[in-house]
């Protein structure tokens, strides 16, 4: 059995395809469904009011936003000794980890891994073809979670760069609410292009300072992720980038990972001293700091170098 943590639209999904294999138990603190409206769980799926009912689970998929993993770890110590698969994506404000980072700290006894890569909820729960990536620093570990979470349609691939795989997937929600501004305020698509490319190299600066490998972010987690979100309408951070943009509102309630992670990595970057322009420019223009001309201006007036 599979214990699922948390019934947003990615817990239910998730439930929805691993369900159609085999036996799931989900838990969300509202209930389940209401993220994913429309979406009828398997049979395999049951779904408990009682979060320590998952504790019968060796396999545990944590499925909250990355800024609610703290406190959702602290909470449950039972959670502790059971292969922990964090399924969000950011950097934890308060402290600057990662979700393993985080895992690893509140749940010494855990197995520590990560799922990321580009798939939008729908997508998985409609059962359309989908490739992520499963990280784990303990290969056997990562190996045998890789063949349990696997479908015909979900395929995992599996990397023990747990680094590379968690900053690429923090980090391109960052770049995709300045592709959204970039779209909302009219700069075009081949703007976006650009700054696609730029924040790219952003991400491959950051995260090899941290330890990973540039290959790793080449990959379903970095470059993969990056492209769909940048470019769908589906992608929350980039709607909400292109609201900022077009100076429209946008809906509070709905999650936006980039932002909070905007702000964590500006102070990573400049504690490692890497130079990391658009998510200067995101965590200020999110805090009010900076106009929404001055952030253009920001982006305009690098100076020109080498590619
Ligand atoms: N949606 C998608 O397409 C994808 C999402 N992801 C990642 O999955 C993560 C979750 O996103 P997603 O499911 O879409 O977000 P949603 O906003 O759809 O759902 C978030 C869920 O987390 C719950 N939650 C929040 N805080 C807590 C808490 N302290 N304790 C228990 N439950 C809590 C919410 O409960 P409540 O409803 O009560 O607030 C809600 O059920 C994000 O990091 C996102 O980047 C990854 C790939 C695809
Ligand atoms: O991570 C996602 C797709 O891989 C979902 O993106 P959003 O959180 O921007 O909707």
């Amino acid at each position: 059995m599979i214990g699922i943590l948390g019934a947003g639209a990615f817990g239910t999904a998730l439930a929805v395809a691993l369900g159609r294999e085999g036996p799931v138990m989900l838990w969300g603190r509202s209930g389940a469904g209401a993220r994913l409206p429309g979406v009828v769980l398997p049979e395999n799926v049951t779904v408990t009011a009682n979060c320590a009912d998952l504790a019968r689970a060796q396999t545990v998929l944590l499925a909250v936003p990355a800024q609610a993993l703290a406190g959702v770890l602290a909470t449950h110590g039972w959670l502790n000794g059971r292969a922990l698969v964090a399924c969000c994506k950011g950097v934890d404000l308060a402290s600057g980890l990662g979700p393993t980072g985080l895992i690893a700290r509140a749940c010494p006894a855990a197995i520590p891994a990560i799922l990321t890569g580009p798939s939008f909820a729908t997508d998985i729960a409609r059962g359309l073809p989908t490739a992520l990536t499963l990280a784990c620093a303990d290969d056997a570990a990562g190996a045998a979670l890789q063949q349990q979470l696997s479908t015909a349609a979900l395929r995992l691939y599996r990397t023990t760069d747990v680094t590379g795989a968690e900053l690429g997937g923090a980090l391109k929600n960052v770049v995709a609410i300045a592709a959204g501004v970039v779209i909302g305020a009219g700069l075009g698509d081949s703007a976006r292009a650009a700054l696609m490319t730029r924040g790219y190299a952003e991400m491959v600066r950051l995260a090899q300072a941290l330890g990973a490998q540039a290959e790793t972010l080449a990959g379903l987690s970095g470059f993969g992720d990056l492209v769909l979100t940048c470019t769908s309408d589906q992608s929350r951070n980039f709607r909400y980038g292109r609201a900022l943009g077009a100076g429209e509102p946008f809906d509070t309630a709905i999650t936006v990972e980039g932002v909070a992670t905007a702000r964590a990595v500006t102070a990573l970057a400049a504690r490692h001293d890497i130079d990391m322009p658009l998510a200067v420019m995101v965590a200020a223009l999110t805090l009010g700091q900076i106009t929404l001309p001055e952030a253009i201006q920001a982006l305009l007036s690098r100076p020109l170098k080498q590619e």
